[in-house]
C-alpha cells in the first residue's frame, strides 16, 4: 500500500494511473501536481485527484510515489526544480516515451538521490489528451517497460513494479538504449508516418469533402494523426537520432516502392506486400 502518490501532470497518462490506483485500492492519497490550472480544477471535479496544488514543494511533501506524467520537455526542469525536495524515502518514476534523454536529465539533476528514480514507460494511451481523456482501464493488460538503472535500490525498483502490477499491467525490463531504437520503429515513426500523410492530404485536398469516402482502413492508420502535436514534438525531439536513422531507411523503401511502380513492376510489389504481411500475421494473426 502507498499512503500517498504524488501525480506530476494529470492528463492523459498520469489521470488514468491515478483513476486506476485508486480504484485498485493500492493507494491512500493521490495528490497532483498541475501547471494547468483548467487541467487542475477538471481533475479535482473528476475525482481523478484527492487534492490539487499548484506548487511542487506542497504536491512532494509527504508523498512515498512520485510520477513524472509530464510531455518530455517538461522533465528536465522538474527533475531540477525536485531534486532539493526530494526525502530518502521517496521513489520516483516516470513515464516518458523516451527512456535515455529522461536518464541523462535525471542523473544530471538528482545527484546520489538517483538510486530511486526508477524510469517507465507504459505501452499504452491514445490520441486524446488531458484529464477529460482518462480512465481506468488504460493499463489493463498491457504491457508497462521499466529501464531500471545500475544504481537503483531494488527496493525502488519493486515499488515501480507493484505500482504498475496492481492497475493490472505486465511489467518489463530492457535497456534504456534498446527501448528508445524499439520504440522508434513501432510508435515513433508510425505517428511521423501518420502526421505526414494527414498534412500532405490536407496541403492537397480538403479532407472534409474527401474524408467522406475514407474507408475503416484509413481511420485506422490516420487516427494517431489526432495525436497531440506538442507531446510529440517532444517525443520526436527527444528520440531524434533512433528515429532519423530509421525515417532515412523509410525513405529508401518508399523509393524502391516508388520505382517499382514506375516501372510497372508488379513482381517487386508482390515481393514486398508479400514480405511485409507475412511480418505482420506472424504476430497479429498468430
Ligand atoms: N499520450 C500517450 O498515449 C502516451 C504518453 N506517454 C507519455 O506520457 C507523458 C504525458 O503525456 P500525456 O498524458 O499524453 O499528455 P497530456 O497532455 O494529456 O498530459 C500532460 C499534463 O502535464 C501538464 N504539464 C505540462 N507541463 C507541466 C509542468 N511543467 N508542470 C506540471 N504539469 C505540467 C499538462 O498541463 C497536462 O495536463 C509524456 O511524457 C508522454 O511521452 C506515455 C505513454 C502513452
Ligand atoms: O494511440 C495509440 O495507439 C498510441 O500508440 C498511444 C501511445 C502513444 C505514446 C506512447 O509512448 C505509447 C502509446
Amino acid at each position: 500500500m502507498i499512503q500517498r502518490l504524488c501525480v506530476l501532470g494529470v492528463g492523459l497518462i498520469g489521470g488514468s494511473l491515478a483513476l486506476a490506483l485508486k480504484r485498485s485500492g493500492a493507494v491512500g492519497e493521490i495528490v497532483g501536481y498541475e501547471r494547468d490550472p483548467l487541467c487542475r480544477a477538471k481533475a479535482l471535479s473528476l475525482g481523478i485527484i484527492d487534492r490539487a496544488e499548484s506548487g511542487l514543494a506542497d504536491a512532494l511533501r509527504g508523498a512515498e510515489v512520485v510520477v513524472l506524467a509530464v510531455p518530455l520537455g517538461a522533465m528536465e526542469g522538474l527533475f531540477q526544480e525536485m531534486a532539493p525536495l526530494l526525502k530518502p524515502e521517496m521513489v520516483v518514476t516516470d513515464v516518458g516515451s523516451v527512456k535515455d534523454s529522461v536518464v541523462t536529465a535525471a542523473r544530471a539533476a538528482l545527484g546520489a538521490r538517483i538510486v530511486d528514480f526508477v524510469p517507465g514507460h507504459p505501452l499504452a494511451g491514445t490520441e486524446k489528451s488531458g484529464p477529460e481523456a482518462a480512465f481506468a482501464d488504460l493499463f489493463y493488460l498491457h504491457k508497462v517497460i521499466l529501464t531500471p538503472l545500475p544504481e537503483n535500490r531494488p527496493e525502488a525498483v519493486e515499488t515501480v513494479r507493484m505500482m504498475w502490477h496492481r492497475v493490472g499491467a505486465e511489467v518489463v525490463e530492457i535497456s534504456s538504449t534498446y527501448h528508445d531504437r524499439v520504440l522508434a520503429g513501432v510508435s515513433h515513426l508510425p505517428h511521423v508516418l501518420a502526421f505526414a500523410l494527414m498534412d500532405l492530404l490536407a496541403k492537397v485536398g480538403e479532407p472534409q469533402d474527401t474524408l467522406q469516402f475514407a474507408a475503416g482502413g484509413f481511420r485506422d492508420f490516420s487516427r494517431i494523426a489526432s495525436s497531440d502535436p506538442t507531446v510529440w514534438r517532444d517525443i520526436c525531439l527527444a528520440n531524434r537520432e533512433p528515429l532519423l536513422a530509421l525515417l532515412e531507411q523509410f525513405e529508401a523503401e518508399l523509393h524502391t516502392l516508388g520505382e517499382a511502380l514506375r516501372r510497372g513492376d508488379g513482381g517487386k510489389l508482390v515481393e514486398i506486400f508479400a514480405r511485409a504481411k507475412a511480418a505482420r500475421d506472424i504476430h497479429y494473426n498468430a
